[in-house]
């Protein structure tokens, strides 16, 4: 019996060492063959610290030499739409300026390493890395002294936010409190200037919306996130001294603009034959929009910067008392979607396929329209492109960059 029971313990033994051999062999095999490739992160961890990444943030930081400007400028969201074109007006008047952009998949990405290109042609680094990066953001500002942050990066789009509210979170909320604190880290600390957005006026219906009136009726989570961003703005001005400038962007378009939107979506399906939807609110009541020229964006964040007071306090700690400001930049003459679309038809000179419906309850609100008398007395803020004059330009840009051939009036 004795006997048996060994003979029985030790195929036993036996069965649980092969047992145990194949398991280490089988994981052995795994991580040698079927490891996870590098996450994006770490491999872009890698590309940051070259040195070669290094000298070209260094390089595009410095200022035009033989100008006296003394600004270096931050610009998150360099890849974004608005983001590259304050990055390159900033570099044309010889600011230095460091880029920065995730570079999401949120719209085709091939168009923002497009204009990333477009930058770095123009002598602008851009940066890849996400502004919830803390580690990322504190190499950059040890690299460099910014006396400014540009900070455009964040989550666009008011319909989207219901398709995927969690990124609005991430990058208008964890993401702007990312941003200022490394700037409230920072000695000396930079001034801060930022895209808050004219949805925060959601259901206000007194127009035209000025800086005073209600912002506390957001109709999207988009400009929740926004409205949320401005009372974060406060705090931090409050507590560490930091000099902050909110601009209520109203539905900006133009060249190298965001796929997204609908003026540059209705482009595409009028030149390719396919139906676009006109929203219209109750009781057929006409959707308008203060539309917006990039130029006049371009201007404005550009006159923000210039009259941007100095942060106050460092390293953490506030000093005094600082600059806190929010203001309008739109075009303060508001157009309906319709007439949008009729100025698409003359200068495509395609007919539009349109579908008139009413409006979904998808965050959108009815109509926008600037008061910017704030922005004009304080900023020197003068819009100067109306609509047709603005599509005209978006719409040579959208041929030539899409290739199509010569079948309009621009
Ligand atoms: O000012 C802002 O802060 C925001 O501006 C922009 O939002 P919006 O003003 O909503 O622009 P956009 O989507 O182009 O719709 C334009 C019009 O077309 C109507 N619209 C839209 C889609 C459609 O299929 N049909 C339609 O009629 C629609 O009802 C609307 O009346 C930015 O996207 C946003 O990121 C933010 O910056």
């Amino acid at each position: 019996m004795y006997k048996s029971l060994f003979v029985h313990r030790s195929r036993y033994h036996s069965i649980s060492k092969l047992l145990f051999w194949t398991l280490l062999f089988l994981v052995v095999i795994f991580f040698v063959f079927f490891r996870p490739p590098p996450t994006p992160d770490s491999s872009r961890r890698l590309l940051q610290d070259g040195p070669d990444w290094k000298s070209r943030v260094l390089k595009s930081a410095r200022p035009k030499s033989g100008t006296n400007r003394r600004r270096i400028v931050l610009v998150t969201g360099a890849a974004g739409f608005v983001g590259t074109h304050v990055s390159a007006a900033l570099h044309h008047r010889g600011d230095g300026v460091v880029g920065l952009d995730n570079f999401n998949s949120y719209y085709n990405p091939s168009l923002k390493r497009a204009r990333r290109a477009l930058l770095e042609r123009a002598g602008v680094f851009v940066a890849e890395g996400d502004i919830n990066d803390a580690e990322l953001l504190k190499k950059l500002f040890g690299l460099v002294k910014f006396t400014h942050v540009m900070h455009l990066a964040a989550q666009a789009g008011v319909r989207y936010a219901m398709e995927n509210p969690a990124s609005y979170v991430k990058s208008n909320i964890a993401g702007l409190v990312s941003v200022l604190e490394v700037c409230k880290s920072a000695n000396p600390q930079p001034a801060i200037i930022w895209a808050s957005s004219s949805s925060v006026y959601g259901l206000n219906t007194k127009t035209p919306f000025s800086e005073e009136d209600r912002t506390d009726q957001p109709s999207s989570l988009y400009a929740a996130t926004k409205k949320a961003g401005e009372e974060i703005a406060h705090t931090y001005n409050h507590i560490y001294g930091l000099s902050i400038t909110g601009l209520r962007f109203f539905t900006v378009y133009g060249p190298w603009g965001r796929p997204d939107m609908a003026y540059f979506f209705f482009t595409k399906n009028i030149l390719e034959g396919e139906k676009i939807t006109i929203f219209e609110g109750p009781d057929h009541a006409t959707v308008g929009r203060d539309f917006t020229y990039i130029d006049d964006i371009v201007k404005g964040c550009l006159a923000a910067l210039d009259t941007a007071k100095k942060s106050t306090g460092s390293g953490g700690k506030k000093k005094g008392p600082a600059q806190l400001r929010v203001f309008n930049l739109g075009n303060t003459s508001p157009e309906p979607v319709g007439n949008l679309v009729y100025i698409l038809e003359k200068l495509l000179r395609v007919k539009a396929k349109k579908d008139v419906l009413p409006m979904p309850a998808n965050g959108d609100v009815l109509y926008t329209h600037a008061n910017i008398s704030l922005a004009q007395r304080e900023l020197g803020y003068k819009p100067s492109t109306d609509l047709k004059t603005g599509l005209k330009k978006f719409v040579r840009w959208y041929l030539d960059y899409y290739g199509y051939g010569k079948k309009s009036s621009v």
